[in-house]
């Protein structure tokens, strides 16, 4: 099945930002894809490449196969822009069919039942609360049953009970035929709706890999500490068998050991007489995953030492 979503060494430059540095990204129907990173990663940015807004400077962008700065290719696309201004003196029925009618097919009444907007549709859009509003706005991404729908931080200012329905909503629209991209910082949500994550920094992508195998995947867990500079060389031959990162500081050397077995490590590093300090196990998650990824990219001079 031909991707709905591919971009190809893409590049998009503001000035002397580098906003998008050669991404590639793949995305089948029926996806859902979380796209985390830190501030100014270029998350926006590629979003707003794939819904036409922006044109890249190089690379190819195809939305369902089509480019899709062409207006017809759009009618396969949803999106919720990170802030959205809807009229505030239409009701919400009348919104809701005013958008649907732009688009050759719709699933309003699916959309409705999905997002519990039943008890909204009289009211005015000025009336709602900021929760409601956001509800809104992200089933308008569902209505005309896009093959594409890109959400842009679509819980952002949420309570806890509103990101979380707003998230059982996202779910239940999802069909095997749409692919759904979503941006956020909150990880906890990336982690719970996306099957598949991709970090972004500075323009880059630097992972892309099923949840589920970044949080139970191979070498996994970690174990960190940290040892003076001079006892480096002992540790590096101790652990050989080990995949590693550190981190230098003036005086001290901070070892993250990946593995499996992290109480086999913490044993053969106890037993070697080595004088260590502040040692801990980081049990897998996706926020450990990100960091760690972040930190990498950030930081040339962390070296790796692999097994
Ligand atoms: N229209 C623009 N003009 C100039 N620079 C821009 C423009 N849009 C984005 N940038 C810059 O491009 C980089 C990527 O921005 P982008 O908004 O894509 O990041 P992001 O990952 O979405 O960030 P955030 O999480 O803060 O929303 C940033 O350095 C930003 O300042």
């Amino acid at each position: 099945m031909t991707p709905v979503i591919q971009l190809a060494a893409v590049g998009k430059r503001f000035g002397t930002i580098s906003a998008l540095d050669g991404v590639s990204l793949e995305v089948r129907a029926g996806e859902l894809v979380g796209l985390l990173g830190p501030n100014g990663a270029g998350k926006t940015t590629l979003l707003r490449v794939l819904e036409g807004l922006l044109p890249a400077d190089s690379g190819t962008v195809r939305l369902c196969g089509e480019d899709p700065r062409r207006p017809h290719a759009r009618l396969s696309l949803g999106a919720t822009p990170q802030e959205t201004a809807l009229p505030d003196t239409l009701r919400v029925r009348e919104l809701l069919r005013f958008v649907s009618d732009h688009y050759p097919h719709n699933r309003r009444e699916e959309v409705i039942d999905s997002f519990a907007l039943a008890g909204l549709l009289k009211r005015q859009v000025g009336a709602l609360s900021g929760g409601q509003k956001r509800r809104v706005a992200v089933a308008l991404a569902f209505i005309g049953a896009p093959r594409v729908v890109l959400l842009d931080e679509p819980t952002t200012g949420l309570d806890v009970e509103g990101r979380h329905a707003l998230w059982q909503a996202i779910r239940s629209a999802h069909t095997d035929h749409t692919a759904i991209v979503i941006t956020s910082h909150y990880i906890e949500e990336v982690e719970v709706l996306a099957q598949r994550v991709v970090i972004m920094d500075r323009g880059r992508t630097l992972m892309d890999r099923p949840t589920r195998e970044i949080v139970t995947g191979r070498n996994s867990q970690h174990v960190h500490f940290t040892v003076g500079r001079a006892e480096e060389p002992r540790v590096r031959s101790l652990l050989r068998a080990h995949a590693c990162t550190t981190t230098r500081g003036e005086a001290a050397t901070r070892f993250a050991v990946s593995t499996d077995d992290p109480d086999s490590v913490v044993r053969l590093i106890s037993e070697s007489g080595l004088a260590f300090r502040e040692i801990s196990i980081e049990k897998p998650s996706l926020e450990s995953a990100f960091l760690a990824a972040i930190r990498q990219n950030r930081a040339p001079s962390a070296e790796g030492m692999s097994s």
